[in-house]
């Protein structure tokens, strides 16, 4: 890897691969998107972005690495060849990889590839913290997610609420980071990423709330361990083009890219 080339793809250019892609420019730091795959026609607003939709003329082009800001279909159609190719991916659909045979199949493509998939850290922080306590042992993870209610439409949430008439704090899902990453494939992502760094997807505990009195996406991770206790709470704005998506998401892979690039990770 030639870390001196910045061929930088996304995958997707829905609200968080714009917010990337507007930030790189205004940063001045070099790193700009260069090239997005796409399921369908698009128009990029600004030259100097080419429009792929083919994951293969996608490697053909080059790109030094991937940033995927797509969807967990993306994850698994996408990424293992552009790993298998040699190719760096950043990926954000955290939920996709509590489906045990992907996480796999991206282990070996990278194998094969010599290439390295990051895990974004996305709306969440914490994850340092949970990475190092596993180590001596956790007891439990609980995480509790609020959203307005307009961040919940075309969810399951609607098969049980009006969310258009709520008053009040309800809880729309009760489980496990397994059954709420497969469930709200682009609402809980974050508890993947808390699943991944902690006590794993079946044991991981999971609510989630629609409150109309929530201003933005709230996370909040409690954890205790050997280590001791943690509480973490994140009160996170979304971003402008989709409720569901968090400001911070974005930014988390904004930082994951400067640190690909980046001699000594800070
Ligand atoms: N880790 C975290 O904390 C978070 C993770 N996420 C993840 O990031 C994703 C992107 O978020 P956001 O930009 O706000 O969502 P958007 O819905 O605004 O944009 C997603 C874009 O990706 C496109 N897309 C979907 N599937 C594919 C595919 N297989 N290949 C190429 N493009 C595809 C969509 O196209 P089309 O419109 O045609 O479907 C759409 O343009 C979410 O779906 C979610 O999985 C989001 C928030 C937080
Ligand atoms: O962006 C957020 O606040 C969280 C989110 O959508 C996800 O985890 O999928």
């Amino acid at each position: 890897m030639n870390n001196d080339v910045k061929k930088v793809a996304v995958i997707g250019f829905g609200a968080m691969a714009q917010s990337l892609d507007h930030s790189l420019r205004a940063s001045g730091s070099g790193i700009e998107v260069s090239a997005t795959l796409v399921p369908h026609d698009l128009t990029v607003d600004h030259d100097g972005v080419e429009v792929f939709h083919d994951v293969a003329a996608l490697i053909e082009w080059g790109p030094s690495v991937v940033v995927e800001c797509a969807s967990h279909q993306a994850v698994k159609n996408s990424v293992p060849p552009l790993l298998r190719a040699g190719i760096d991916v950043i990926v954000v659909s955290i939920g996709s990889l509590s489906d045990t045979a992907l996480l796999h199949a991206l282990e070996k493509a990278a194998e094969e590839g010599g290439s390295r998939l990051t895990v974004a850290s996305g709306a969440i922080g914490g994850l340092d913290v949970l990475r190092s306590a596993k180590i001596a042992g956790l007891e439990s993870v609980i995480y509790t997610g609020t959203k307005p209610p307009s961040a919940w439409k075309g969810t399951p949430a609607e098969q049980s609420v009006d969310l258009a008439s709520l008053r009040q704090r309800t809880v729309i899902f009760e489980g496990n980071a397994a059954e709420a990453s497969l469930q709200y494939p682009k609402n809980a992502n974050v508890t993947a990423a808390v699943a991944l760094a902690g006590i794993g997807f079946a044991d991981t505990r999971v609510t989630l709330v629609a409150d109309p009195h929530a201003s933005g996406n709230t996370h909040k991770v409690n954890a205790a361990g050997a280590f001791g206790r943690f509480e973490i709470s994140l009160e996170n704005k979304p971003l402008p083009d989709n409720p569901k998506t968090s400001w911070l998401a974005a930014l988390s892979v904004e930082q994951a890219l400067h640190r690909h690039f980046q001699r000594i990770e800070l």
